[in-house]
């Protein structure tokens, strides 16, 4: 479903990937690894289509995504929903007025209707404990509640493919144990997981591939799991 072929991307003369070589097939649940600086922020901005290779040839589901095939709206809407990237810093996706705004605008934008909408956004409220925040500005909130915010309002968009950086950062027991299991359910019907972390635990629990990134910015494909 997802593949990257021979992938380089240069920051300038700062080369961040080289030669990247990855299959993720439908369904997979993959976690990539690797030291710092080794590339990992750099390709989940490349899958999510923020940035393009500047060599080699990406594609999802058989669409090449680069600049030119992302300038079609109809295209890069469709894309995006199907791709849900929950960022590390959750400031950089929260700009509505209110909690509930902001985990309706991403189904509004979907051309569902008003009840599909209201309907989604009180699951994701309610999956997240989010409902006394309801009428909060996203911005006044603590760093946990943000990120949780933040994961809603991608999910309200029910992606085909979610790809988390450090998914467990900043949230509390409860709220981790929540995510994992929501994890597992998201992979259990049949959607794919990308994920970042350094965390061991989370890895082994979540993975059916794990992937290590070089500091050469390879891929070495270490171990599969189950
Ligand atoms: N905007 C930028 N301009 C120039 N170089 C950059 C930029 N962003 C990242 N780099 C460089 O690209 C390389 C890969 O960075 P990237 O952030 O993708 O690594 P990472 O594996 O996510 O690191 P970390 O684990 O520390 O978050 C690093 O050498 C970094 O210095």
């Amino acid at each position: 479903m997802i593949e990257l072929e021979n992938v380089c991307y240069a920051y300038g003369k700062e080369i961040a990937l080289r030669n990247v070589n990855l299959k993720v097939s439908k369904g997979e649940s993959l976690v990539i690894k690797g030291p710092n600086g080794c590339g990992k922020s750099t390709l989940i901005k490349l899958l999510n289509g923020i940035i393009f290779p500047t060599m080699g040839k990406y594609t999802y589901k058989g669409h090449e995504i680069n600049e030119k095939s992302l300038k079609d709206n109809k295209f890069a809407k469709w894309f995006h929903q199907q791709m849900g990237y929950v960022f590390q810093n959750a400031d950089n996706q929260l700009f509505c007025a209110s909690v509930e705004e902001e985990i309706a605008f991403g189904p509004s934008q979907m051309g569902l209707s008003q009840e599909e909408v209201i309907q989604r956004t009180k699951d994701c409220m309610n999956l997240f404990g989010l409902e006394k925040l309801s009428k909060r500005p996203p911005y006044h909130l603590s760093g946990g509640e943000k990120r949780k915010v933040s994961l809603a309002c991608i999910l309200s968009m029910n992606p085909e493919v979610l790809v988390l950086d450090e998914p467990l950062a900043g949230l509390d027991e409860k709220t981790q144990a929540m995510l994992i299991s929501f994890l597992k359910s998201f992979h259990n019907a049949g959607k794919t997981l990308i994920i970042i972390t350094h965390n061991n635990e989370l890895a082994n629990e979540l993975a059916d591939r794990i992937v290590i990134m070089k500091e050469s910015h390879d891929f070495n494909t270490e171990f599969s799991l189950k």
